[in-house]
């Protein structure tokens, strides 16, 4: 399986209908703090307009609602994952992102068979409380040797100036939120992440890219 080489993460079906017009084919829906039954309007109208526009919706946390809604995947963290129905999960068709941030994060992982894995935080991130130092972009390189075939997402911190740096490290995806939600421009920054990523978005990769 391939991702998109852009990213984008949003906490609202308004950004995700203002900024997948534009281009963007991997957007995620992380919504924090809100109740079940706007939660499932969300995920449902997120899941149209990204059908419209050919865009790959990945639900955040909430893998019963995406199950029911009939999404194809999901991105779960560690603790997230300790309490998800994996079973469910695989026979509701979705696939499935985790979230790693040490080794024996790693080894859970892989051990789930997930469709792709994020390393972070890449760089320090201003979205959340971390307990994680940064990674390092170099971290990735390491992380790629491990997780072989399986695509891997550099997370955290990243902007426009920080995109060749983790890619030449060996990430398939990079994953953000700031840069583009709290920028003055966020359809100019969106389209400047288009443009920068774009090398990365051939079907053919020559080696060592
Ligand atoms: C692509 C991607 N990577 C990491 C995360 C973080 O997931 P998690 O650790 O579960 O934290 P929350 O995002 O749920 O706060 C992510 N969402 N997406
Ligand atoms: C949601 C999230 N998860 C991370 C991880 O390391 O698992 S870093 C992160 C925040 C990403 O936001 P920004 O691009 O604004 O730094
Ligand atoms: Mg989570």
């Amino acid at each position: 399986m391939k991702l998109d080489p852009f990213y984008l993460i949003v906490d609202s079906t308004e950004w995700i209908a203002r900024l997948v017009p534009l281009g963007v084919k991997l957007v995620q829906l992380r919504i924090k703090d809100k109740e079940t039954a706007e939660l499932r309007t969300e995920i449902r109208t997120a899941k149209a307009i990204c059908a419209k526009h050919g865009c790959q919706l990945i639900v955040n946390d909430y893998w019963q609602l995406a199950i029911e809604q009939g999404c194809d995947f999901v991105h779960l963290g560690q603790e997230d994952l300790e309490a998800a129905d994996l079973g469910a999960i695989r026979a509701a068709g979705l696939k499935l992102g985790l979230s790693t941030h040490d080794d024996a994060e790693l080894e859970t992982a892989l051990a789930a068979k997930p469709d792709y894995i994020a390393l972070g935080p890449i760089y320090p991130t201003i979205l959340k409380q971390m307990k994680w130092s940064p990674q390092g972009p170099e971290r990735l390189r390491l992380w790629k040797s491990r997780v072989g075939d399986l695509p891997l997402v550099a997370i955290g911190g990243l902007n426009v100036d920080r995109i060749e740096g983790v890619f030449s490290q060996g990430a398939d995806s990079a994953a953000v939120v700031t840069d583009i939600t709290l920028n003055p421009d966020p359809e100019t920054r969106t389209r400047q992440w288009l443009a920068a990523t774009a090398p990365w978005r051939s079907v053919e990769m020559p080696l060592g890219r």
